[in-house]
């Protein structure tokens, strides 16, 4: 008999992945696989080891134990700059953004970043024309359409986060980091962001650490819920919401909300 389901594309993997700070175990033993095109989701009360886990992907912090596969290579030891260069990308924190230049021009330097060209001045008007249209149009994508020459510190919250959204897009990531996208935004503005970050994902690949468990009800393809440091449980959010284990790690935290 022929198997004609094929076996999904895993873009990321961990195996085995611990860390240690002076004798505490903030991570232990984490199994993960990110299947390619999927919003994968990773949750957990307070202390979990969340932040921990996604500096690990992203290079911030070396693992005690275990490994990490990006596209089936080992990239356990590989520093922040060269997995970006293969793709995978962390999205700037706000600060990182150039709060005296334009939106237009926050989007042109992470365009001209991905090129390999630095900012340079006196670039053919031609190449500048050509980013410029193509910076509108990734603003356009995230809302900003009419905000191009607003100063990223004049735009408000929930804006400054779609033009991180947009700085991020710019880089063509195969797999984007999100680090909580709608920490400390109001409502009105986490479904906003919820929306944009559905609209402007479609096709890629998203792994992100987020708090509110509506915006990753909504958007969550995979969930994986951490608690002490653990894999407590992992699947769709009707399977880990309704995991017994989950809810009482949940129990009596702001979180649950
Ligand atoms: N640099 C460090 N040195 C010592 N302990 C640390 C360090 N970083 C994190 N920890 C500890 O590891 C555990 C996990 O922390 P982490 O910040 O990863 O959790 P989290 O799930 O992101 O929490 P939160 O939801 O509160 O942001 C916590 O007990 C924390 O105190």
């Amino acid at each position: 008999m022929s198997d004609s389901t094929q076996t999904p594309s895993i873009i990321l993997e961990t195996r085995g992945l611990t860390k240690d700070f002076k004798g505490f175990t903030a991570i232990k033993d984490v199994n993960v696989q990110v299947q390619t095109g999927h919003i994968h989701a990773l949750i957990g009360p307070n202390g979990a080891g969340k932040t921990t886990f996604f500096n690990l992907l992203t290079k911030f912090l070396t693992p005690t134990a275990g490994r990490i596969f990006y596209d089936g290579n080992d990239i356990t030891r590989h520093r922040p700059a060269e997995i970006a260069q293969h793709g995978l990308i962390r999205s700037f924190q706000i600060s990182a953004v150039f709060p005296h230049l334009s939106a237009r021009e926050n989007v042109r330097i992470a365009l001209q970043r991905k090129l390999g060209v630095s900012y340079h001045f006196w670039r053919p008007i031609r190449v500048l024309d050509q980013l410029n249209e193509e910076a509108q149009h990734l603003l356009e994508q995230v809302g900003l359409g009419e905000f191009a020459d607003t100063k990223a510190v004049e735009l408000a919250y929930g804006r400054k986060r779609a033009l991180e959204i947009a700085t991020t897009i710019a880089l063509k990531p195969r797999l984007m980091l999100l680090d909580e996208p709608t920490q400390g935004m109001s409502a009105e503005d986490v479904s906003t962001v919820t929306d944009l970050i559905r609209r402007v994902v479609e096709g890629r690949t998203v792994v992100m650490v987020e708090h509110n468990l509506n915006v990753v009800s909504t958007l969550a393809d995979r969930i994986t819920v951490l608690s002490r440091g653990e894999v407590l449980a992992e699947g769709d959010y009707d399977t880990v919401s309704t995991n017994p284990a989950v809810m009482e790690a949940y129990m009596g935290t702001t979180d649950a909300a």
